[in-house]
């Protein structure tokens, strides 16, 4: 997508194919930097200080990290060990596995020779797929859009159509186009009046930082609120969708997303405002059925909780990024990253295949009966 008028993507071969670069979403969007990711290690370290984040990308850069180990040492025992490293940086993505055993199996056969080829480019070919599943959900979260627009009340009809996100979802979060801002960049493309509310998203603020700097970027009319307000802007009939991401999907349709998720679809069911969630294929764990006792959730640094960073506004250094203590000392802080949104509260799940209900049967219906585990 665009920056100051030039396509990005959030991760790409540099030029030899032997090292990977990325943006650094931990400098947005105060600083646009790049870094380089040569060895197994930058590539996990990278996931786990979120420098990348978003589930489908953490899955790509696990892809291209293992090419990276096999660099290092195309030998069994290191593959091993660097699926193991990467695997097990975040824990709630099911991206992340699913990249990684991507480019294992396409691997483990082959004599060490051919390995890091090999790995480049199933890596390559993950990151391209995601680019077209994520297009694909615009397109189809698209329909949705126009219709759920054209189906407002005619003095309604003039103004904009009001879309409420949570977290980031948005290409910094994929490879391009994101999933669940994909609808969203589509419409404002297609010349549908639309604005985004955008949830700050505490405690990492991937909504303040990273989903307005991206929307503001390609001109999307947004405005951001603190993570109580979509009650509120529910109750007073400002919301006609709420939209967000999915960080692993069980095969009946319960969804595990950022922190504060479950609450927005709770009062969308209470508004009688729609609640969609936008994924890739994946995204959904078929050997999962129910989301709230199976889904591991991450549990992050109580710092992320207790101080914020920022960017300081005055004084002699004014414009340097900082971190400041918000609680007093002493005082503890908890920090699960994710929570889970039964299938009940979902209006429907989007995908690069369709749109279905969010159920086993759903989600069949557009991957088929076979076992998909
Ligand atoms: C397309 S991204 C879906 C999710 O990964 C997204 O909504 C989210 O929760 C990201 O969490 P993060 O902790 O920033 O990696």
């Amino acid at each position: 997508m665009n920056i100051d008028g030039t396509a990005w993507r959030t991760i790409w071969l540099e030029p030899g194919g032997c090292s990977v670069g990325v943006i650094d979403q931990t400098q947005l969007p105060h600083r646009f930097t790049t870094r380089s990711l040569r060895t197994c290690e930058d590539a996990a370290e990278a996931i786990r200080s979120m420098v990348v984040r978003g589930a489908p990308l953490i899955g790509v850069t696990g892809a291209y990290g293992l090419m990276l180990a096999l660099q290092q040492d195309p030998g069994d025992a290191a593959l091993e060990a660097a699926f193991d490293q990467l695997n097990s940086t975040r824990p709630t993505a099911v991206n992340l596995r699913w990249a990684l055993e991507r480019v294992r199996d396409r691997v483990a056969a082959l004599p060490q020779a051919g390995r890091v080829e090999a790995a480049r480019e199933e890596a390559e070919a993950i990151a391209e797929e995601d680019v077209a599943m994520c297009e694909a959900i615009g397109n189809h979260g698209l329909e949705i859009f126009r219709q759920l627009a054209a189906a407002r009340p005619a003095e309604r009809r003039d103004s904009p159509f009001q879309v409420l996100t949570h977290c980031n979802a948005g290409w910094l979060a994929t490879v391009d186009w994101g999933t669940a801002l994909a609808p969203i960049y589509k419409a404002h493309r297609a010349g549908l009046n639309i604005h985004v509310w955008v949830d700050e998203t505490r405690p990492r603020n991937q909504g303040a930082s990273l989903t307005a700097f991206e929307l503001g970027r390609e001109g999307v009319p947004h405005t951001v609120v603190v993570d109580n307000a979509g009650g509120h802007l529910m109750q007073h009939g400002l919301v006609d969708a709420v939209i967000v991401g999915t960080d692993r999907t069980t095969r009946t349709g319960d969804v595990c997303n950022k922190i504060g998720t479950y609450l927005k679809a709770l009062a969308a069911h209470d508004n009688g405002v729609p609640f969609y969630v936008a994924l890739p294929a994946s995204t959904i764990d078929w050997t999962l059925s129910d989301g709230l006792t199976a889904i591991p959730i991450e549990a992050r640094s109580a710092e992320e909780v207790t101080h914020i960073q920022g960017r300081i506004c005055s004084g002699t250094a004014a414009g340097e990024i900082a971190t400041v203590q918000l609680t007093p000392d002493g005082s503890a802080g908890f920090n699960p990253a994710f929570d889970v949104t039964p299938a009940r509260l979902v209006t429907a799940l989007i995908t690069e295949r369709g749109v279905a209900p969010a159920s086993e049967a759903g989600l069949r219906g557009l991957y088929g009966g076979a076992d998909q585990s």
